[in-house]
């Protein structure tokens, strides 16, 4: 194991994430190579630029061609249900799983050189540090293997420290999970890779890590967030990518995504001609819900020209686990 091939912050050697440490070391997308050099400007600017990554778990096809991209200083989540595939794709970014097929860019680099791994922190979604050593000396002991000074600042920012001389044996799984934000800090990273980095903390250390994030962005420090936690997703996100059955289901901005506006109209004595009016429509007992852009005066000055009793209209936006629900339904 050489740590320099190492993110910051993957795991010593007590680490439960598979694959991780040894494996790290000569895995991970091949050097550059054509489709790279094609995408030129793109693949050489982007904090992750990935390209057909394909890998296939004996009959289980666990990812089938993901390509996408974070860009620097962009925060991008990484979404889909359980098995989509998207701890596959973090690891093959990160040379912990070696992909049958496709490319991996990091900040300007092929994925396994280890000038642009040593610029990448990592918190897997499965890990445990040394039970016997301290929180500041975890942060030390990373530090030496990712070639950096110690600096206790990570535990600051995570909010241990106060907890920097108590041994992790004795933390909670929160505490624990902040102790792992730490680490995948310590090297002062350009793109950070968090997997599930809120999955124990309560509503106040998710809120930190919210904080957290947004002052990652702020400094220009590129983010890659899996989480199943879609209001925390829709409040620090720029952009999604949403994986289903190992594809890219869906990706674009937050903006994009969630564009599409609706209007619920809680409606009586409809004739046909008044839910031919209406268009396509869902309903929820006498409400009915609309999707696009309507015309909401219009629309309502029809209904009621059409005889109907109209005791709502209440114009939304679909939230980002209304559109996943979506997208994975259509999808299956
Ligand atoms: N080491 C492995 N050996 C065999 N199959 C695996 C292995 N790792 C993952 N898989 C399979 O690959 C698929 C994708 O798994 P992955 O962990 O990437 O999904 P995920 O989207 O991260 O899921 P979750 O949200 O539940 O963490 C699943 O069907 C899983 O069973």
């Amino acid at each position: 194991m050489t740590t320099s091939r190492r993110a910051a912050g993957t795991p010593g050697p007590a680490a439960d994430a598979p694959g991780s440490a040894t494996a790290a070391a000569g895995a991970g997308a091949g050097a550059a190579g054509a489709g790279a050099a094609a995408a030129g400007g793109e693949a050489a600017g982007a904090a992750v630029w990935a390209s057909g990554l394909r890998k296939r778990y004996r009959k289980r096809q666990a990812v089938d061609g993901v390509t996408f991209t974070v860009g620097r200083g962009e925060v991008v989540g990484l979404l889909g249900p359980n098995g989509a595939g998207k701890t596959t794709v973090i690891k093959m970014l990160l040379g912990l799983v070696r992909p049958d097929a496709g490319e991996v860019m990091l900040l300007g680099r092929p994925g396994p050189d280890p000038r642009s791994r040593a610029r990448v922190g990592y918190l897997p979604e499965l890990f445990r540090y040394q039970p016997w050593l301290t929180a500041a000396e975890v942060l030390r002991l990373h530090a030496r293997l990712a070639g950096v000074a110690t600096d206790l600042e990570p535990l600051g920012l995570t909010g241990l420290a106060d907890r920097a001389d108590d041994r992790v044996g004795g933390f909670s799984k929160g505490m624990q999970q902040r102790l792992g934000l730490a680490v995948a800090l310590i090297a002062r990273p350009e793109l950070v890779v968090l997997d599930e980095p809120t999955s124990a903390l309560d509503p106040l250390g998710r809120a930190d890590v919210r904080d957290l994030l947004l002052t990652l962005r702020a400094q220009g420090v590129a983010v890659l967030l899996n989480s199943h936690l879609i209001g925390e997703v829709e409040r620090v996100c720029d952009r999604v990518v949403i994986l289903d059955h190992g594809r890219v289901a869906a990706s674009g901005s937050l903006a994009e995504m969630l564009g599409q506006h609706e209007l619920r109209l809680g409606l009586s004595d409809l004739s046909d001609s008044a839910l031919e009016r209406l268009g396509p429509f869902t309903r929820d007992g006498d409400v009915f819900v609309v999707r696009g852009d309507v015309d909401t005066p219009g629309l309502v000055a029809d209904l009621v020209r059409l005889g109907v009793r109209i005791h709502s209209v209440e114009p939304a936006r679909i939230s980002l686990e209304e559109r996943l629900l979506d997208i994975i339904r259509s999808g299956s």
